[in-house]
């Protein structure tokens, strides 16, 4: 794990370009995802709850319906690590799955 770089803050709306970056440092990065229904919106969760378990990095998250809005940070740096990157790309990655298959 090591804490993003300048350079690496500067890059995240391109590295991230659906996520939102709450302050200045790129301390917490921000994405709501929306769903068909409930229970694609609670699939998502069930299996990137399994891959943030393998990671040993987790989401912080809150479910309503359809939407699923998640915020990464890492404690011990604070702020951002590769590890939040990591997570918001397979969280993504993820996504664009589900959507696929039910499209
Ligand atoms: C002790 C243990 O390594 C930690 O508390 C892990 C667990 N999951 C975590 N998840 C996230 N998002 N950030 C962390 O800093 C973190 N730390």
């Amino acid at each position: 794990m090591h804490p993003l770089s300048p350079t690496e803050i500067a890059q995240l709306p391109t590295t991230l370009p659906a996520w939102q970056f709450s302050d200045a440092r790129g301390g917490l990065v921000r994405r709501e995802f929306v769903f068909a229904d409930f229970a694609q919106a609670f699939g998502f969760m069930a299996q990137l709850a399994l891959v943030a378990e393998k990671r040993n990095h987790h989401p912080e998250w809150s479910n309503v319906y359809n939407r699923v809005a998640i915020t990464l940070t890492t404690h011990d740096v604070p702020g951002l690590s590769n590890q939040d990157i990591d997570l918001a790309q397979q969280a993504d990655a993820l996504y664009t799955a589900l959507n696929t298959l039910n499209r």
